[in-house]
């Protein structure tokens, strides 16, 4: 045990727990042996994703690793935290023989490349060696066998190259590698009729998580050795490779991320995680039209007053709302469109910290499709829809959706009696029909359609005033001099009408501050229509 502790370098050191003053050395914040800044991986590494098990503890009928989030399943998240690191070349996914059609319509059906599915054992082990079996034929020449072997469980989704990367470099060098957390409760021995028998002492211990890797000869000879009881009731790979190939593993903290799905509050955790690793940033595209420029920049300034609100404390939703009683009443064309720009805002559970206005993706601007960022394309003419395609060509080019859904919200100006050059309405079955497609390369399309009026002006820059004003109102009267001199400037412009419409969104604002659940109430003067996933408003 005292050898096992001293491979617990500077990575196992957690600034929010005690250590062990004798046993574990201290470490610099963020120092690990393996930066992964230039990431050269020059030995060849396979991926064993165990896959097999039968959701006794979730209790429910489908095994989690199947369960669904945004419509897709928990495996394939984890597949593709694999599948997108470029120096990884093959991944065994192991399943129970009854799923193993189930899991080839999944990589099927979620373009996943790199995934051969082979059928599980009856326990974990079995399901992992059956994994590491399928590498060694697939490598028939000694040279095509991984070098090294990633083992990482189906239900923990979560993991990151950064740190894959560390478990790679430590297991080729080392044999074994594995990832280890800070233990949360004080293990305990129990005697046969229940009672304490010992306590160990919590600093000296850690616990096991995935992934973990070993060279391949060591994972393979260690299974080779290993007893049928090790099969049947072991739970450490780790152990197998100390026990039966004398390999003592590098062992290296991960991040809380790595935990197991285990039990169904487990998936509610993870749903929450994948929700929030959504990209948090977005990017107008305006194709250079005027109208669209103004509505993008109307956009720009209300997220800015939403950040603000948001860093000023007070719930975003109130925000929000806010908006969307900033106008006047859902019949009335200024309020029509403020409705419509909170739903801009409002439609997904987004928050967006950046919104970059850009014309198009030439040029410079294809920097944005590298950055993880969401995207809306308002668009004026009937040709929006190939340029949402033509978008979401590039965005599946880039690969950005791959572990992490992006949203793309197409904006369609109609309707507008003289600026308009929009012709003939989009259909809506046509977006739905890109939705669809969309979804399955997870990205998540959302069409709405603004019809517009020669106010317009007025009134998206009524909007801008207006998040001006929320900010003012909610940081207790600190908005920046620039941004009353802007409300100033445009009180001094703009028509009655406009400044009425200002002060009468401030009063709707603390009516409405306390009746937050407004916000979910379904709206009857919109047309929502729901298909797999996206939303269309008109
Ligand atoms: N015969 C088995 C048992 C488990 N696993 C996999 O090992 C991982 C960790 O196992 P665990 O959390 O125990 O999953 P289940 O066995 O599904 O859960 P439970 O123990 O609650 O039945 C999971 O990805 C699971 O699918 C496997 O490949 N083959
Ligand atoms: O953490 C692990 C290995 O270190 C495994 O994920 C864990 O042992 C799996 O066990 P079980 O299938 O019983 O949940």
């Amino acid at each position: 045990m005292e050898d096992h502790h001293k491979k617990m370098q500077s990575d196992s050191c957690d600034p929010d727990r005690p250590t062990h003053p004798g046993t574990f050395p201290t470490c610099e914040a963020g120092r690990s042996d393996h930066q992964p800044a230039e990431r050269s991986v020059d030995f060849p590494v396979s991926v064993v994703l165990p896959a097999g098990g039968h959701r006794e503890r979730t209790g429910l009928q489908t095994p989690k690793q199947f369960c669904l989030f945004m419509g897709r399943p928990l495996i394939s998240y984890t597949i593709q935290a694999f599948e997108r690191v470029s120096w990884i070349q093959s991944i065994v996914v192991v399943v129970a023989r009854e799923h193993m059609d189930l899991m080839t319509d999944i990589v099927q059906q979620f373009q996943h490349t790199k995934v051969r599915v082979v059928p599980g054992g009856s326990t974990r082990h079995r399901s992992i060696y059956n994994g590491v079996l399928a590498l060694g034929e697939e490598g028939r020449l000694v040279a095509d066998k991984p070098k090294v072997v990633l083992i990482h469980d189906a239900v923990r989704p979560f993991v990151e190259e950064d740190f894959l990367y560390k478990i790679a470099m430590a297991a080729k060098e080392q044999g074994a590698a594995g990832a280890i957390r800070p233990l949360v409760s004080t293990v305990i021995a129990t005697t046969s009729e229940g009672y304490l028998d010992h306590s160990l002492e919590r600093a000296k211990y850690r616990a096991s998580e995935m992934p973990q890797g070993f060279t391949y000869d060591v994972i393979y000879q260690a299974y080779q050795k290993c007893s049928e009881s090790d099969f049947e009731f072991g739970t450490e790979c780790l152990h197998l490779a100390l026990q039966y190939c004398g390999t003592n593993a590098k062992l290296i903290q991960g991040p809380p991320t790595l935990w197991k799905v285990t039990y169904k509050r487990d998936l509610a955790a993870a749903e929450s995680i994948i929700k929030d690793t959504l990209s948090r940033s977005a990017c107008a595209i305006t194709g250079g039209s005027a109208q669209a420029v103004t509505l993008a920049g109307a956009l720009q300034e209300a997220v800015g007053a939403l950040n603000m609100l948001h860093l000023g404390g007070p719930d975003v939703s109130n925000g929000r709302i806010w908006l969307s009683r900033a106008g006047l009443g859902p019949r009335d064309r200024l309020g029509s469109v403020s409705v419509s720009v909170d739903r801009l805002i409002g439609a997904i559970p987004l928050r967006w910290p950046e919104l970059a206005v850009i014309p198009d993706l030439t040029g410079e601007n294809g920097w944005y499709l590298l950055k993880d960022w969401n995207f809306i394309q308002v668009s004026v003419n009937r040709s929006c829809l190939s340029e949402v395609e033509a978008l979401l060509t590039d965005l599946e080019a880039a690969k950005q959706a791959l572990l992490h859904p992006l949203v793309v919200i197409l904006v369609l100006l109609s309707g507008s009696d003289e600026l308009s050059v929009s012709g003939r309405a989009v259909e809506p079955e046509a977006i739905m029909d890109l939705a669809s497609a969309a979804k399955l390369r997870n990205i998540l399309l959302y069409g709405i359609q603004l019809h517009q009026s020669k106010r317009d002006y007025v009134i998206f820059r009524m909007v801008a005033h207006l998040s001006c004003l929320a900010h003012n109102k909610t940081a207790g009267n600190t908005c920046s001099v620039p941004c009353k001199e802007r409300l100033e400037r445009s009180t001094r412009r703009s028509d009655a009408g406009s400044l009425a419409a200002i002060n009468h969104g401030q009063a709707r604002f603390h009516a409405h501050r306390s009746h937050t659940s407004s916000h979910s109430r379904p709206d009857p003067e919109q047309t929502v229509l729901r298909g797999a996933g996206r939303i269309l408003y008109y």
